[in-house]
């Protein structure tokens, strides 16, 4: 069978859709929270609004319906200070578990470009090393 061009479906559809993104959101948070660099940054937070954020930002990245209607990335990111080490940690616990429940290649890759689109805003201004 090819692929056409028709009713192609978002990655979102592809991976499973809400459920797909339930599982990913659940091993994503056990793993950031277990981390000793980043388990800091959610100490207090409320566990249900702090999985619904991870929900929101892999739906809306996998083209999933956009239902997000929290701060800015950069409004919420940039006071707490992340250094670019601690943001790709966060990023490497995302990839992992993308890989983990076998998301196909080429999403995986979408992922990581948007990863990357958004790091200006998650990073703290400054804190980069390099160039
Ligand atoms: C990689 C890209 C990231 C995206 C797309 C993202 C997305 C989001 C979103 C949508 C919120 C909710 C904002 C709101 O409710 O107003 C949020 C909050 C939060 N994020 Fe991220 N995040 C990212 C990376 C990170 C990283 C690297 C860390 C820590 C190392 C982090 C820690 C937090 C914390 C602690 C909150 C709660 C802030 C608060 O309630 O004041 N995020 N994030």
């Amino acid at each position: 069978m090819t692929v056409t061009e028709q009713s192609i479906p978002s990655h979102y559809e592809r991976i499973g859709g809400a459920a797909a993104v339930k599982a990913a959101v659940e091993l994503f948070y056990d793993r950031v929270l277990v981390d000793p660099e980043l388990a800091g940054y959610f100490t207090g937070l409320d566990m249900v609004a702090q999985r619904r954020h991870l929900a929101l930002m892999l739906t809306v990245v996998l083209g999933g319906p956009n239902e997000y209607t929290g701060r800015g990335l950069a409004e919420a990111h940039q006071p707490l200070g992340i250094p670019q080490a601690h943001y790709e940690l966060v990023g490497g616990h995302l990839m992992a578990v993308l890989t983990q429940l076998g998301v196909p290649v080429d999403v995986q890759e979408h992922v990581r470009v948007v990863l990357g689109q958004v790091q200006d805003q998650v990073v703290a201004s400054g804190s980069r090393s390099g160039v």
